[in-house]
């Protein structure tokens, strides 16, 4: 099998990754129709498709689940996730033949044996939908021209698929068809229903490809998305203990101040969130992002270019092949770092005091988000796309850090999601070596505001605040936010 996207011809690249078309509410006033009585089964009972089929079931539409036999055989948590929420689970033989939509939510590395086991037992003409195009897009798998392949990508983790779901809202999505497979031409109204069933459209809803939706996927999860928030975390972490910060603060701090800092983020974007500061405080957190970017940005850049050209693709399928060493390894050192070792403290700490002793987050946040954004709109992504990839996503993710840690955060994610966000945190500790040296407790574990006089240039303050809200992630985030008034806040502290 061949790369996909490296087999088209340069227009047709750039074609593709420029489709995120943002669909009007009235596009889904068919509601779930055009799945409704349909079989739908699902292929895997993991973090997506657990929390997809629960949304889908709620949404009046018939899902079940198809498990591999081992599964099934040995009552693996993927049996329990689905029998105890009350779903009827079988084989592939006993479910798929039968089944107008099959769903793989199975991990990236299983696809292609997947599809393989799948797709001689799927009836003529159903369809077959992904909720991340890698196996299409970067494996070059063909799909049996009768069949309709579609995809349904959230753009966040399946916990926060279901959490913001029973919260009344949902999560943004991308939705798209593979053009090579479309027989009928129903691929575009069964991808909308179903983006209906999972709540989707309350969100903003993108009418994308899979070459977009891969291209741009892969480099949020790494950079900002899981990437910085790990490197951010850690870093800060170790600083604090080093300047004698006590070890439990520290570890409250970081663990829950990422969920405080980034909730103003999604509600206000990046001004939002510097506006939590004081103004003294809020120069400081400019400058030090300016900074942040200057040093990131070729990192950004590479991890996006390899991720255009299929190295990245190529490199994470040699460690597949390997038994998954590299993965398996990094996880582990996760697992080993002082700050996961350290159980948060005690405390209380105020909603205020994450943003004013916390300095340092809002900064890396503002460097991330911005960079993310930038790189992919350079690489042809539209700004809709990146929008939702870097800003509105990031506190999705950092909901799961709040939980359990970063353990909690790459568990949840995708395993491919994982392999990028170690990948990327490797790189980025030392490149931030020296930039953290000039780091003191005024930016992480301090209140910043405490023993300063608070003196401010107003003109630099007018001209600071300009350039954050005329940057292109908040003038598009402005614009889609409007059509986010189901937004939930979450409780935080
Ligand atoms: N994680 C996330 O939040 C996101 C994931 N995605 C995409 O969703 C898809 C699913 O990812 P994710 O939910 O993380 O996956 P998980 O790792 O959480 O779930 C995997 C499921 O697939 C089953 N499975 C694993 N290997 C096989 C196999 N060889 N054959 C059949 N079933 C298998 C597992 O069950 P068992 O081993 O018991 O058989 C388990 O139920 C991926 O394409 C991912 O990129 C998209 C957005 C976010
Ligand atoms: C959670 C999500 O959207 C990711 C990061 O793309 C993934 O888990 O692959
Ligand atoms: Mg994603
Ligand atoms: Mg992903």
């Amino acid at each position: 099998m061949a790369n996909y996207f490296n087999t088209l011809s340069l227009r047709n690249q750039l074609h593709q990754l420029a489709q995120a078309e943002f669909m009007d509410s009235s596009e889904f006033s068919d509601g779930v129709s055009a799945l409704k009585g349909k079989k739908i089964v699902v292929v895997g009972c993991g973090a997506q498709g657990l929390n997809q089929g629960l949304n889908l079931r709620d949404s009046g539409l018939d899902v079940s689940y198809a498990l591999r036999q081992e599964a099934i055989d040995q009552k693996r948590d993927s049996w329990k996730n689905a029998t105890e929420n009350n779903f009827k689970v079988g084989t592939y033989e006993e479910l798929i033949p039968t089944s107008d939509l099959v769903i793989n939510l199975t991990p990236d590395k299983q696809h292609t044996a997947v599809i393989n086991a799948v797709q001689p037992l799927m009836k003529q003409g159903a369809t077959l939908s992904y909720s991340h195009g890698f196996n299409i897009v970067e494996e070059g798998m063909q799909i049996r021209k009768d069949l309709t392949v579609i995809m349904v990508a959230p753009k966040c983790p399946g916990s926060e698929v279901r959490a913001e779901y029973l919260r009344g809202f949902g999560v943004p999505t991308l939705i798209a068809v593979h053009p090579e497979n479309d027989p009928q031409g129903k691929g575009w109204a069964e991808a909308k229903a179903y983006c209906v069933g999972t709540g989707g459209h309350k969100a903003g809803v993108l009418k994308s490809s899979f070459v977009a939706e891969v291209k741009s996927d892969l480099m949020g999860e790494q950079t900002i998305l899981c990437g910085l928030l790990q490197t951010g975390s850690i870093l800060s972490f170790d600083k604090m203990v080093e300047k004698g910060i006590d070890a439990g603060y520290a570890s409250k701090l970081v663990q829950y101040g990422v969920e405080v800092i980034t909730e103003a983020l999604k509600h206000g974007g990046v001004s939002g969130m510097l506006d939590r500061l004081s103004n003294p405080a809020k120069l400081k957190a400019f400058e030090l992002s300016e900074e942040l970017k200057d040093i990131m940005r070729p990192l950004f850049q590479k991890h996006q270019d390899d991720i255009i050209s299929g190295e990245f693709s190529k490199t994470m399928m040699e460690d597949w092949a390997n038994g998954d060493a590299n993965l398996l390894k990094w996880r582990a050192e996760t697992g080993e770092t002082a700050f996961e070792k350290t159980p948060a403290g005690d405390v209380k700490i105020d909603e205020q005091e994450y943003f004013d002793n916390y300095l340092l987050m809002s900064a890396f946040v503002r460097a991330g988000v911005e960079l993310a954004f930038e790189t992919m709109v350079e690489a042809g992504i539209k700004p809709e796309s990146a929008y939702y990839e870097s800003l509105h996503e990031t506190p999705l993710i950092a909901n799961t850090i709040a939980r359990k840690k970063l353990f909690e955060m790459n568990r949840v994610i995708s395993d491919t999601a994982e392999y990028g966000c170690y990948l990327f945190d490797q790189a980025c500790k030392p490149l931030l070596a020296d930039f953290m040296k000039s780091v003191d407790t005024d930016l992480v574990g301090e209140d910043f505001n405490e023993g300063k006089k608070a003196s401010v240039d107003n003109v630099q303050l007018v001209q600071v605040n300009d350039i954050l809200r005329n940057h292109p992630v908040e003038i598009v985030g402005r614009k889609l936010r409007q059509a986010m008034t189901a937004m939930k806040s979450i409780k935080t502290v």
